[in-house]
């Protein structure tokens, strides 16, 4: 028998004022899977992971998170999440040790000292428990978030832009934490501005002034956007760039590596111009299978604070 969905809900809409923030979203999250949430700032991510935990009450919509009402069980998700949010959210004048054993208090968490004791140790951190969390880098900081959120063993993590600000190795070495944690069977969704994390996700859905856009398996994603994508190698690559810029359907000009990628989503419009370029010799062109990176980058472009016209 198939699991239900961990995540399954329709229409959450949330206005504040005048503003609608969060427009009839739907989602449907696999038990174990990464699921990325993306968007330009402002789109409502947050706003809907808030609804999803029991945070914030819905205007409008339905549905079920870990198996709960989200609109009348918020305290029986609350107790069985694990959100980790956009900003560090525990105490910087306690030592990591105590941060860990307040959220287990918290939680009631029966055999308090040993699981935090063991939380210290998956983190690393036990020589250093008596620190104080201010003092602790980004990266460690954003560990002992990690701890934090965990400490109850929740089922499903919701991780709010968790690695923003925080450097490539430490970056790297929490992706290999969550998807370990994801092969045991916790469901992850995470929103997220950077394209290395995207990759890693199983499914994504894109939003942008609360509406969602997008959604699918990662690998659906080059198809569903409609890119297709050409790549040039050879010799004096920025010169080409700049001369490609604003030709006929070229959309998006990303360098990777030694190649050029350029991409849009009328193929008749951006052939013709690769072509043209072609016959003046230069460069190799070559079509290129549409990726997620391009995908990711076309979708990130535009993304500008979304409300910010209203900030005014
Ligand atoms: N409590 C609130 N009261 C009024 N407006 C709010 C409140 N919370 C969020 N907003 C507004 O709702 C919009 C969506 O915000 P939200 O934080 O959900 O977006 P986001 O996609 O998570 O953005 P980011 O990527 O920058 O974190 C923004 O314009 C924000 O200013």
């Amino acid at each position: 028998m198939s699991a239900a969905p961990v995540i399954d809900v329709r229409g959450m809409t949330k206005r504040f004022g005048d503003k609608l923030v969060v427009d009839a979203f739907d989602i449907t999250v696999p038990r174990g899977a990464i699921y990325g949430f993306l968007g330009p700032n402002g789109s409502g991510k947050t706003t809907t992971i808030r609804m999803l935990c029991g945070l914030l009450v819905p205007d409008a919509g339905e549905g079920s998170c870990l198996g709960f009402d989200v609109r009348h069980q918020a305290g029986e998700i609350k107790k069985q999440v694990g959100y980790m949010t956009q900003k560090f959210s525990l105490y910087e004048d306690l030592s990591i040790r105590e941060n860990l054993d307040f959220v287990a208090r918290m939680y009631g968490i029966k055999n308090r000292k040993v699981r935090v004791t063991t939380a210290l140790e998956d983190l690393g951190l036990a020589d250093r428990a008596g620190q104080l969390a201010g003092t602790l880098s980004g990266g460690w900081k954003q560990r002992l978030a990690l701890a934090a959120c965990l400490i109850h063993d929740p089922k499903l993590l919701l991780l709010d832009e968790p690695t923003a600000g925080v450097d490539p190795k430490a970056r790297r070495d929490f992706w290999d934490e969550i998807r370990r944690l994801s092969k045991t069977g916790v469901t992850v969704l995470v929103s997220t501005h950077y394209m290395d994390e995207a990759v890693q996700c199983d499914f994504i859905t894109y939003i942008a002034y609360g509406k969602k856009l997008i959604d699918g398996p990662a690998g659906d994603i080059p198809a569903i956007v409609g890119l297709t994508t050409w790549r040039a190698e050879g010799p004096e690559l920025a010169a080409l760039e700049t001369a490609l810029a604003g030709q006929p359907g070229v959309a998006q000009i990303a360098r990777f590596g030694s190649t050029l990628h350029v991409s849009g989503t009328d193929a008749q419009a951006l052939e013709t111009t690769v072509r043209a370029f072609e016959a003046k010799g230069g460069q190799r062109w070559s079509l290129q299978p549409a990726g997620l990176e391009e995908a990711f980058i076309y979708l990130m472009a535009g993304a500008q604070d979304n409300f910010s016209r209203d900030a005014a």
